[in-house]
């Protein structure tokens, strides 16, 4: 039987097509943590651990996530089978607390080495198998400009790129947030959903009156708008309002999930295959969700092309996702690291068809951007193409 016989780990820095603002840091570039898994066969599976903002988002920066896979993961995981990916990261599970975004990075290579092996796509191994070939995608807006951020939508919506918003609020006053909110939901009117995300940034109190004012302008939901563990103030706050509230951070895996199931502290779940622990993890939140009666949504670490992909195949199996994603993270950058780039067209992400999670990187890009280069850092001016 072939087993893994190689671990490698890399970081690539991109910068981001705008600075991208939320509540705890202003995103200049994404740095992205790739790991490389081959086996005695000489078959190589890819997998992605990002983060958002180093460590104002988690607890993981992009220097852990490495340092975890260096360490600690990956003499778990050599020498052992490539098959049986779930009971052997159980396995890591015991030995590595934590460390989700690491743990998923190298859960999803092993996934992509056996489908690669089986010749299927990941989401034939994974919950029922796959009921959906695209997924609606969100974008957020995040410029700070409540003009330029209406500009962004609009040409999101001609290219039928997006017709989902998600703002980024939490760092100005609550009547200045709300204010932006409601002038961008004026300007796009029937022709777009708008939800916000504030990253934690309120108190309870806040929250109440945000809440309350952000129904009043048309908003459809509210993202994780207090602290991760304040599950009794989300709970009061989901029983007082009729705008749903959206738990992100504080979901770390099927018991936070089950917890604020049972506490009735979201209506819906952002599922996140990193902050899960992987997307076997994901898929576990996304069922109890599902028992419970709480809305799906395809949440992302802003991840680029490989952590995309992987998210792609798992949300493609979930029976209902009646949010819709946010798979957006590649479009996010300005350098494209897929040798093929991930597809958008009409409001949509197509699902990669290939097996594993039907991608590859463009190893030149890879060569030219990681932090370790040894080649000549050869710059692009301006944004993407
Ligand atoms: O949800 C988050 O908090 C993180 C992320 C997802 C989209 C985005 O712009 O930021
Ligand atoms: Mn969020």
């Amino acid at each position: 039987m072939a087993s893994i016989c190689q671990v490698d780990t890399l970081i690539i820095d991109v910068p981001t097509i705008r600075p991208h603002i939320l509540a705890m840091a202003t995103m200049h570039q994404q740095s992205i943590v790739i790991v490389r898994l081959r086996d005695s066969d000489g078959i190589e599976g890819i997998g992605e651990g990002t983060t958002i903002g180093g460590l104002s988002y988690g607890e993981e920066s992009p220097e852990s996530i490495k340092l975890a896979i260096d360490t600690y993961i990956a003499p778990l995981i050599l020498n052992a089978g490539t098959v049986g990916v779930s009971a052997l990261m159980r396995r890591v599970g015991k030995m590595v607390r934590g460390n989700h975004i690491a743990k998923c990075a190298v859960e999803t290579a092993l996934l992509d080495l056996a489908g690669k092996r089986l010749g299927v796509p990941v989401s034939e191994l994974i919950g029922g198998g796959r009921v959906r070939e695209s997924l609606p995608v969100a974008w957020t807006l995040a410029s700070g400009d409540t003009a330029r951020d209406i500009a962004e939508a609009e040409a999101m919506l001609d290219q039928r790129r997006h017709r989902i918003f998600k703002l980024k609020i939490g760092k100005r006053a609550v009547a200045d947030d709300v204010a932006h909110v409601g002038a961008i939901c004026r300007a796009l009117g029937d022709r777009a959903s708008v939800r916000v995300d504030v990253n934690q940034n309120w108190d309870e109190a806040q929250a109440d009156r945000g809440m309350g004012m952000l129904f009043d302008v048309g908003v459809d939901l509210v993202e994780q708008p207090i602290a991760r563990d304040a599950l009794p103030a989300m709970a009061r706050l989901s029983a007082r309002h009729t705008i749903p509230l959206m738990a992100d951070e504080a979901l770390h895996g099927p018991r936070d999930a089950f917890a604020i199931a049972a506490t009735a502290g979201a209506r819906i779940f952002a599922v996140k295959i990193a902050q899960s622990g992987g997307l076997h993890a994901a898929n576990d939140v996304a069922r109890i969700a599902e028992a419970a009666g709480i809305g799906l949504y395809g949440g992302t670490m802003l991840e680029a092309g490989v952590g995309t992909a992987a998210s792609a195949q798992l949300f493609a199996t979930f029976p209902s996702l009646a949010w819709g994603t946010e798979l957006f993270g590649p479009l996010l950058l300005t350098e494209e690291l897929l040798a093929e780039p991930l597809a958008y067209a009409d409001f949509e992400l197509a699902v990669p068809t290939g097996p594993g999670i039907g991608v590859s990187l463009d190893e030149d890009k890879v060569a030219r951007l990681r932090r370790d280069r040894t080649a000549p850092i050869l710059h692009a001016v301006g944004g993407r193409a």
